[in-house]
């Protein structure tokens, strides 16, 4: 890889305009045989989803995966959606206990139109082996595997039959991976992104690191076709994290799945709990991101996504604080 850059880094240079309006500039994506508002997808943890949020999503025409920290309940999940003739989307490990579920799905016919593969180090042959049985078993439902950070990861995952691979080790808010093991992609997720790109095949999902609504638009210049965001989604109303008041002050608690907050043990912790300032309604969030993102489209003088991956860009080291 030659050059090593993060958000912070990047600008994206503006072309002509084409449109009258940013309301023409159009933000959907298209995932497997599904359509979305945005191309943005809350994280698959505790306490940024939960079930009501997910019919929400899902009702509104947005993306979502269901965590995978109840796993009791994942069947009358797919059920629920379906009755409402909504998507379902649910994660899985990878430990034993996964495969007769994933079975029970097929003998029920319960058939979830998206599974995601939720691992740290996405790039094993656990993953690998789970990927072919769900495509085995359930041979329409797409597949999300990952986390992985290397083209190389991104090849034999996609080589075993993921749909989409994810894309990010350790860029988190909440993550310490880099400091409790020295490894991941914290401080050069974008490269790490554009480098896995790249070698992909297959639609990418960018995982973590997303600070800004900014970020978004880099992420797909730089080839990701969704993005997963945390920190940015904790702390509305509607968050599954518990509410706190702090000095007069309310805030929501947003915690790693690899924390000993989900895990109830400290047991190969490489995740931490923090407090977000409580931010309102999660729509006026998912509206200001469409908002922003239909400017990102017309500074890169387009009306779609696409446009957004035609630009040039510049590496400006620490230009955040430039004008901020
Ligand atoms: N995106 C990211 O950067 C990261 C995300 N996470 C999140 O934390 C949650 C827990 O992740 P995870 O621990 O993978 O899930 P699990 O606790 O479900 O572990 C899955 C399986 O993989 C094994 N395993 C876990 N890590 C490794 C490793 N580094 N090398 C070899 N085997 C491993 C586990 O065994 P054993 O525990 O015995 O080793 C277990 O059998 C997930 O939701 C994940 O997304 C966690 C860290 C980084
Ligand atoms: N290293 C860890 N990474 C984690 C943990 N829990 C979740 N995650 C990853 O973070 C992103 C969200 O990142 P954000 O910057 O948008 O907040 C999430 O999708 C996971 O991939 C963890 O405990 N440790």
């Amino acid at each position: 890889m030659e050059t090593i850059f993060d958000y912070e880094d990047i600008q994206l240079i503006p072309r002509k305009c084409i449109v009258q309006s940013r309301s023409e500039c159009d933000t959907s994506v298209t995932l497997g045989s599904h359509k979305f508002k945005l191309p943005v997808v809350p994280a698959n943890m505790q306490t940024i989803i939960d079930e009501e949020i997910a019919y929400y999503l899902a009702e509104n025409g947005y993306f979502y995966i269901m965590h995978r920290f109840q796993p009791e309940q994942r069947a009358d999940f797919i059920k629920g959606m379906h009755e409402r003739g909504l998507i379902a989307s649910i994660s899985v490990g990878v430990k034993e206990d996964e495969y007769p579920f994933i079975q029970q799905l097929a003998d029920e016919e319960l058939i979830p139109e998206f599974i995601t593969i939720d691992i740290a180090h996405g790039h094993s042959n656990a993953v690998i082996q789970m990927i072919q049985h769900i495509k085995k078993q359930l041979p329409q439902t797409f597949v999300i595997a990952g986390n992985v950070a290397t083209p190389d990861a991104v090849r034999d995952l996609e080589d075993a039959g993921a749909d989409a691979t994810k894309v990010g080790v350790g860029p988190g808010k909440v993550c310490i991976t880099k400091i409790k093991t020295g490894f991941g992609t914290a401080g050069w997720q974008l490269a790490a992104l554009k480098w896995c790109a790249e070698a992909a095949s297959k639609p990418i999902i960018a995982d973590g690191g997303i600070r800004t609504h900014g970020d978004i638009a880099k992420s797909i210049h730089f080839g990701a076709s969704m993005i997963m965001v945390g920190s940015l989604f904790a702390g509305h109303e509607e968050s599954p994290g518990r509410t706190i008041m702090q000095n007069g002050k309310l805030y929501k608690e947003y915690f790693g799945s690899a924390s000993e907050f989900q895990k109830g043990e400290k047991k190969n912790v490489e995740g931490k709990r923090m407090l977000v300032e409580h931010k309102g309604q999660l729509q006026d969030t998912l509206t200001e991101m469409e908002q922003d993102l239909q400017s990102s489209i017309s500074y890169a003088g387009g009306n779609n996504l696409a446009a957004l991956r035609e630009v040039e860009h510049v590496i400006v080291k620490n230009s955040i604080f430039n004008g901020d």
